[in-house]
Order: structure tokens, then sequence, then C-alpha cells
């Protein structure tokens, strides 16, 4: 299945008090969508199953309410059982409790009813500390755990595939340790506001930026991107919509059109790495790793 159509299902916004059952039926629609269409692969958001609750400070009860214990559970399986019977796999973002307390924003790629892959965000965006100033909260960093699974390469589809989330995409290192392992393909979600409280001055860049990181670490390391975005204006904060589907040479080549719940799909060629793999961007021919070694120091300050 190395020539394979891709899709990338954006969701428009979920509010507060809406359940789970009404995110998952909605990916479900979207899901038969996607594969009426004749995908293989559809990408779901970062936290796709819950408004983005790091917007608010919450304590307790309050907070525990927004993580799976468990996935599947009794409102994902809906989207496990429609993915096995229609043959088509998914990556879905979610906020995980795991057994012995630890809390990850975490993604999963599942083929045929099997996770296949998991990730554990690890460039944690926000703020510690609540900061009244904000019109928005964005405490991912008082939240969650950064990632302890690294960035894997897993088989899927007929090629090897990885993960980021979000904050992750604007970091170069992100896509080169995922090119490095021979990712083919990267499947990514993101919920983005539009206003940066630290930077508003950066405001009108946000759609620039993320199309920026994207297409760069495509092109980079030789790989397609299956970004999705959660978009639209959720609980008086808005999300840039701009879901895409990119190639390896860095070109867009399907983007969502607004800010709502779409499916955008691509015919995807996993072959087609090697044009930028075999040249430009072969990574064994043409790395100086003597001369990187700063990447890896340990953080000043
Ligand atoms: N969910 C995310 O990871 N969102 C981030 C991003 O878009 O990179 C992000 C980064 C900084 C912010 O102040 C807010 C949001």
């Amino acid at each position: 299945m190395r020539n394979l159509i891709a899709a990338v299902a954006q969701m428009g916004p979920i509010a507060r008090d809406a359940p789970r059952s009404s995110a998952v039926a909605r990916m479900c629609t979207m899901m038969t969508d996607a594969a009426d269409r004749g995908a293989s692969l559809v990408v779901f958001p970062e936290l796709a199953l819950t408004t983005f609750f790091p917007r608010w400070h919450l304590e307790g009860a309050d907070l525990d309410q927004w993580f799976e214990t468990a996935m599947p559970n009794a409102a994902t399986q809906p989207l496990f059982d429609l993915s096995a019977k229609l043959n088509i796999a998914f990556h879905l973002g979610y906020a995980e409790l795991t057994p012995q307390g630890q809390r990850f924003n975490t993604a999963i790629m599942v083929e045929a009813g099997q996770i296949v892959g998991k990730y554990r965000k690890i460039h944690l965006p926000g703020h510690q500390e609540p900061e009244p100033w904000r019109p928005f909260q964005h405490l991912e960093k008082r939240y969650f755990e950064t990632g302890d699974l690294g960035f894997s390469v897993f088989d899927a589809l007929g090629g090897k595939a990885g993960m980021c989330i979000c904050n992750d995409r604007r970091w170069p290192e992100t896509w080169r340790m995922l090119g490095l392992q021979g990712a083919e393909l990267v499947a990514l979600g993101y919920n983005t506001p539009l206003h940066y409280p630290p930077a508003p001055e950066h405001d009108h860049l946000q759609y620039f930026h993320n199309a920026l990181s994207i297409q760069a670490g495509c092109y980079q390391n030789g790989l397609w991107a299956l970004a999705a975005a959660k978009a639209g204006h959720e609980e008086g904060c808005d999300l840039i919509g701009g879901s895409m589907i990119v190639a390896p040479t860095g070109e867009i080549v399907a983007q969502a059109l607004g800010v709502g719940d779409e499916v955008i799909t691509a015919r995807i060629d996993l072959d087609r790495c090697a044009e930028i793999r075999r040249n430009i961007f072969d990574l064994a021919k043409h790395r100086e790793p003597q001369t990187y070694g700063l990447l890896t120091a340990p953080k000043a300050g």
C-alpha cells in the first residue's frame, strides 16, 4: 500500500459541555466520508475528544474529567469499530492519565483495530503557573509531563510512520529525529490560538508559521505530513484552521478552506520520499553530525 489516499479531518470547535460521544460521532461521520473517498488513513486533531481544556486553570476532579484512563474506552470504541469495518487507519489525539497517575498529551495510530503507534508530546508549550493577565491560559506545562516515549517510527500502511503533536511541529529536531529513523509519513494534530498573548504582534503570522514549520519539516527530511487542526471559535478562543497535506518536496497538496469540520484528501506515494532523500537531503551522506554537538548539549539555565 505504498501509494495510498490519505485524509485529514479538521474539526471545528468542541463546546466545554459537549460529551465525548458528540465529538466521536462527528469523527465517525468524517471517517466514513474519508473511506468513501478511498482513504486508507484519516488523521484527527490533538486532544480531539474534548474542548482544549488547558485554556483554563483547573484542579482535582475538574481537571481529571478531561483525561482518558483507558484507550479504547466506551466513548472511543465506536471509532475503533468503524475503522475496522471500513478498513481505514486513524490517528487520534487525547489526554492520557496512566494507572500510575502520569498525565500526557498523547496520540495514537490505529490500524485494523489495533494501536500500532503511540506518542506522548515532548515540546509542551505555555506556562506552569496561572497568569491572570492573559485572556485565556495555556497550562500545558502544568497539566502534562514531557513525553517519555521519544520520537519513534513504526510500520504502518506499508511504510514507516511517525507522529508529533502541535507545538512539536515548530521544532526542527522533531522532524529530524523522525527523518533519521526513516519516517515517510508524519501525522500530527494541533490546537493553535490565533491570539498569542505574550507577543500579540505575531498574531497575523499564525497561519504562516504553521505552514512554514510543516513545509520545512517535510522538505528537509523528505517525508509526507498530514496535519489536522482543531479550529474555529471555541469557548471564546479563536483557533486557526489551515489543516494540510504536505509532500516531501514541501508543497501543500491539499488544504482545508474553513474553520469547521472538513475532510481533505490527497494521493500519497511514499516512494516520492526518495526524490528528496536520495538527493539534497541524503541524511546518511550529507549530514555533518560531528559539528552538531550543541544540539544535544544540556539546556543552559
Ligand atoms: N497546542 C499547542 O501545542 N499549541 C501551541 C502551538 O500552536 O504550537 C501553542 C504554543 C504557544 C502558545 O502560547 C499557545 C499554543
